[in-house]
């Protein structure tokens, strides 16, 4: 492992043989951590030069880091450490029953972390050697030691512990966890740049853990291939840049190669975030690099208004300020249309699944109508309106205007006639407006990581029978799931989904049906 940006750092070795030479000597050698809220230098200081301390791990705290106790029986300290009998602490790359040496890397009066640098005995079976070398440092990733399986399922733990501990009920039945792919899933990122002076060279990527320093990779393995082996690239490319110190980030968005259609055989965009304009030499060798890669290139100096697609040929149509993106939903016969700033779900092997089991959950018949809020580019209405037939329909509700258009643009181009897409903000109360006033068979909601807090009031006057809630944060979906429990709907589905593989983040989806009275 390489050295990151910052002042200091530890080299290790988590290359695959010695991984696995540890894992032989059941002692996996894991790397070690750099806090953000950083100890005092002389607390640092102290830290730094104090033995790891044998630990036993109890369970898991939510965000997958491995809980022990000093000196009650599970977190076993080796005496030195009276003083701090049934402190916790949480450590990185530890899973529950494992025995661990852990460097404590800050220490608070009320708990303490840590990395795990060695498991000493017991290895939890679930165990797996991180398929990218950059592991351990990177903040991109924080359960890369655990077998997918182990992961997703603790994730279904968490949701479940959520739910009863927020709003004290356990769903009808757990749906099976969706799968998808599990590596080069991710085809929307925003990658820090930052050029280093002393090493010539310029760092794109993520963020180390919990630091602010980015981290220094060379291939990413969440990331879609198709820009994850192009990170070493993108650095020699930037740093021969003349102005290598003034980019500050790269915001990729990519979609499937679908060559009939306008952009179609150019499915990956970047934007180039320049703090200063870029002179003509440095343009054109963005162009060259561009254009060896069929991507598409933009330049962004200010905010999004300033976004500026960049022509790699004289044949590219410039009409408009962006190109084209596309992904499909095949079981739906649907194509749609987005730009690179869009929101899109980032995994699409998941996204397919999860429209699919969404609009199954809703149990749609013919000529019923359906409410889609939060609808983005229509990626739920869409498959909603072809269920619900030409006697049926489905509005969708979306906070962005540009969004909107294209949701109707993508209902046009896919022959869908029976869907009406409205732009408002779900954070007020919109029940005055007529689309509201309709009366709806089955409700949809994908809100943002906030929650639908605000839409939980006004409720009741939707007065649909089912709902189906797909969500990126458990906390808030258990949150609205009291209210929603509170208003005479009963929880009786609930599942996790596997949208960000190998990170802490928990995607959910969860049916709601109203209770006869
Ligand atoms: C998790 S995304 C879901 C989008 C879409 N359902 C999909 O599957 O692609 C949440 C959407 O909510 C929109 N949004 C965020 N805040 C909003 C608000 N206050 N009012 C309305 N829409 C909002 C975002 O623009 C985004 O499209
Ligand atoms: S985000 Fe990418 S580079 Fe970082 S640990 Fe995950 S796979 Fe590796």
């Amino acid at each position: 492992m390489q050295p990151t940006d910052s002042k200091t750092s530890t080299t290790l070795d988590t290359t695959q043989d010695a991984v696995q030479k540890a894992n032989d000597t059941q002692a996996i050698a894991i790397p070690p951590n750099k806090k953000k809220s950083k100890p005092s230098p002389k607390t640092r200081r102290r830290l730094k030069e104090a033995e790891p301390i044998p630990f036993t791990v109890d369970r898991l705290s939510h965000d997958g880091r491995g809980v022990a106790i000093y000196g009650n029986g599970f977190g076993v300290d080796d005496g030195h450490a009276e003083d701090k009998h049934g402190k916790t602490v949480f450590v990185s790359f530890a899973l529950p029953g494992e025995s661990a040496l852990v460097k404590i890397t800050n220490s608070r009066a009320s708990f303490e972390e840590g990395d795990a640098i060695s498991i000493t005995a017991n290895t939890n079976p679930e165990r797996a050697v991180p398929p990218c070398p950059h592991f351990g440092v990177c903040g991109g990733c924080n359960l890369q030691h655990w077998e997918p399986v182990g992961q997703i399922n603790f994730k279904q733990s968490v949701l479940a512990e959520m739910l009863m501990h927020q709003a004290n009920v356990a769903p009808d039945h757990w749906l099976e966890p969706v799968v998808g792919d599990r590596l080069g899933y991710r085809t929307k990122a925003r990658l820090g740049v930052r050029y280093v002076v002393k090493k010539e060279t310029a760092l794109v990527g993520f963020r180390e853990r919990s630091s602010n320093f980015l981290a220094e990779l060379n291939e990413c393995h969440i990331l879609d291939p198709r820009i994850g082996f192009e990170i070493e690239n993108l650095k020699t490319l930037i740093s021969t840049l003349e102005s290598r110190d003034k980019i500050a980030q790269l915001e990729l968005a990519m979609g499937e190669q679908i060559p009939e259609l306008p952009d179609g055989n150019q499915p990956v965009a970047l934007i180039v975030r320049n703090l200063e304009p870029l002179s003509d030499a440095d343009i054109d060798k963005l162009k060259v690099f561009f254009a060896a890669r069929n991507w598409q290139l933009y330049l962004q100096s200010k905010g999004v208004d300033s976004i500026q697609r960049i022509a790699l040929t004289n044949d590219d149509d410039m009409s408009q300020q962006f190109g084209r993106l596309y992904y499909q939903l095949p079981e739906y016969d649907l194509t749609f249309e987005f730009i690179p700033t869009d929101f899109t779900q980032v995994n699409l092997s998941v996204n397919r699944q999860m429209t699919k089991i969404a609009c199954d959950l809703l149990e749609l018949k013919a000529g019923e109508r359906v409410l889609d809020l939060f609808s983005g580019l229509g990626n739920f209405s869409l498959p909603l309106a072809r269920l619900v037939g030409e006697t049926g329909s489905v509005i969708g509700v979306e906070g962005s205007e540009a969004m909107t258009a294209r949701a109707a643009d993508n209902a046009r181009r896919n022959g869908i006639t029976n869907t009406e897409f409205y732009s408002q903000d779900l954070t007020q109360d919109c029940t005055d407006k007529p689309w509201a006033n309709q009366g709806f068979d089955a409700l949809l909601i994908d809100p943002p990581r906030s929650g639908a807090w605000e839409i939980m009031q006004y409720l009741p006057k939707f007065n649909a029978e089912r709902i189906v809630y797909v969500s990126c944060n458990p906390a808030t979906l258990a949150r609205d799931t009291k209210a929603l429990l509170e208003q005479g709907y009963r929880l009786t589905h609930a599942g996790v989904m596997d949208m960000f593989c190998h990170t802490g983040h928990v995607e959910s989806i969860a049916r709601f049906e109203k209770i006869a009275v």
